[in-house]
């Protein structure tokens, strides 16, 4: 999978070189590309911003840096993602969804967010997608396309080393909240791992934990059952 990332703060992106994802890059797995949006601006003062039609407050991102680096940077198959408060919720279906695609444009808005137009004009020449991490107010895009690049790039066969460790994570296999985890010592500070994870009766360790994952999910995300 080839990933292009566009924003005003490369810098941001540096942790992507390190863990699984910088281990994926090196094997050639994960093609992934950051861009500062300054390249393609024309003045000396490298301008990306100005003020808004309509008035109100902030700035608002201008379209023609924009549209000069997604036309440099956007394949025929890309699916172009631009993190939005007022996009469609990311989720663990779209994550696998994107984890199937070739190519991933990721176009980081800043201050009050990019013009309209810019959205407009690539969603009528190919896909775009605006995506929100969840209610509440980030100052820009990159953390949300940091979570979302995490999220998709650990689906890829070879960036986790174990594939079985992705089956009974959350928000997958049963759509019930992860069960809790226990390693050694048995005993720490008085607290004792469960009894039955130390038994080696794998039927009732399943059960229990099926039974920690549905007490969990009532508990912290009675949405997921449909409640
Ligand atoms: N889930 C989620 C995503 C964002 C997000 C994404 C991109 C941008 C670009 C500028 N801002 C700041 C902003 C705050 C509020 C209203 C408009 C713009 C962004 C916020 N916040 N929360």
């Amino acid at each position: 999978m080839r990933v292009d990332i566009v924003t005003i703060f490369p810098a941001f992106f540096d942790v992507l070189n390190v863990s699984l994802i910088g281990k994926a890059r090196d094997r050639g797995i994960l093609n992934l590309n950051v861009h500062d949006l300054r390249e393609w601006t024309q003045d000396r003062h490298h301008t990306v911003d100005d003020t808004p039609y309509g008035g109100g407050a902030g700035m608002v991102m201008k379209p023609e840096p924009w549209g000069e680096a997604l036309d440099s940077l956007l394949s025929p198959d890309a699916v172009l993602l631009v993190p939005s408060p007022a996009g469609e919720r990311f989720s663990q279906p779209l994550a696998r969804e994107l984890a199937g695609e070739d190519h991933l444009v990721f176009a980081c808005g800043r201050y009050e967010g990019i013009d309209q137009r810019v959205v407009d004009h690539f969603a009528a020449r190919g896909r775009v997608r605006l995506v929100s991490l969840g209610d509440y107010v980030l100052n820009g895009g990159e953390v949300a396309a940091m979570a979302i690049i995490e999220a998709v790039s650990r689906l890829i066969p070879g960036v986790v080393g174990n594939p079985m460790s992705l089956v009974e994570e959350s928000h997958e296999a049963d759509g019930l909240l992860e069960y809790p985890s226990y390693t050694k010592p048995a005993v720490w500070r008085d607290l004792h791992v469960p009894p039955v994870l130390l038994s080696g009766n794998h039927g009732a360790i399943a059960t229990w934990r099926h039974e920690q994952s549905m007490q969990r999910t009532v508990q912290n995300r009675p949405d997921l059952l449909g409640e």
